[in-house]
């Protein structure tokens, strides 16, 4: 099986063509790429496929096997990855995902995508549906205690679930301590993806992530349109927010008008090779 590895801004995967490419068990397949001593090394897998709604279809898979809805770092890959081989001229492109259909517009040089700009949808803030048990219908700097810690997390959907928690400092954060304790926590019913956010000034935060079914990720493009939104929704910060995260920075911001999300940041091809026996 051919593979191509990417990274959006340190978040990386291994994609799979299956217009030429078949996976039999996605999930499987993924928990064997992913592993970094074992397999290729990855937070998990992407597999491009074709569809009958949009030009393009993602579906993902995150390390220990469970399927995402939605990826904001993948979905710059996938868009950069049909482009640069060809599959297709276009540089505004639709691609099909579990959450929905993205729009996402490509800036080129020499043939080849650089950044991508993803129209990410409406943010989601109703509890019941990202989903979250709380009393309230949304969940807005409602405090939860955690190990002993009390944080003010905010709730959004982004067509994965996240919890948003303000810090002092993201390198103090014992995230491999406290991301499985938010991630399994009863409160939410699909586990959840956490931010840990500082935020440094009214058009910048910083932030590190817990992703759910991956661990501690160097970035999370739904996390950053979540962590933004919450910023925005707490104000803390304007509508448009330079998210920097572990691997680099993304700009989000959010048309409060048109209740749509932008997100805007790099794709980059790592290496590519073939799979002829993974254990
Ligand atoms: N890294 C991704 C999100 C991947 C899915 C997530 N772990 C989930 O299960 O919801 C991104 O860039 O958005």
């Amino acid at each position: 099986m051919k593979f191509t590895k990417m990274q959006g801004i340190g978040n990386d995967y291994v994609y799979v063509n299956c217009f030429e490419e078949t996976v039999e068990d996605p999930g499987e397949t993924a928990i064997r790429v992913s592993n970094r001593h074992f397999g290729i090394g990855s937070d998990g897998l992407i597999l491009i496929k074709p569809s009958d709604k949009a030009d393009f279809m993602m579906d993902m898979y995150n390390a220990d096997g469970s399927q995402g809805a939605m990826c904001g770092n993948g979905i710059r890959c996938v868009a950069k990855y049909v482009y640069d081989k060809g599959m297709t001229d276009k540089t505004e492109i639709s691609i099909e995902t579990k959450s929905g259909i993205k729009f996402i517009k490509l800036t080129t040089a020499d043939g080849r995508a650089e950044l991508a700009q993803v129209n990410m949808g409406a943010p989601v803030l109703k509890a019941e549906k990202i989903p979250a048990v709380s009393n309230s219908m949304e969940i807005i700097g409602e405090p939860i205690e955690i190990d002993g810690e009390l944080y003010h997390m905010t709730c959004v959907s982004m067509g994965n679930p996240h919890a948003v928690v303000y810090v002092e400092d993201v390198k103090k954060v014992q995230i491999e301590r406290t991301g499985p304790l938010f991630e399994n926590h009863p409160f939410f019913p699909d586990r959840v993806n956490t931010e840990f956010v500082h935020v440094i000034d009214e058009n910048t935060i910083e932030m590190r992530v817990w992703e759910r079914g991956s661990g501690e990720t160097l970035a999370c493009g739904t996390g950053a349109c979540a962590s933004a939104v919450a910023s925005i929704l707490n104000g803390y910060t304007k509508d448009e927010v330079t998210v920097k995260l572990l691997g680099g920075d993304l700009k989000i911001r959010w048309d409060k008008k048109e209740n749509l999300v932008y997100m805007t940041g790099p794709a980059e091809i790592v290496f590519e090779g073939e799979i002829t026996c993974l254990k």
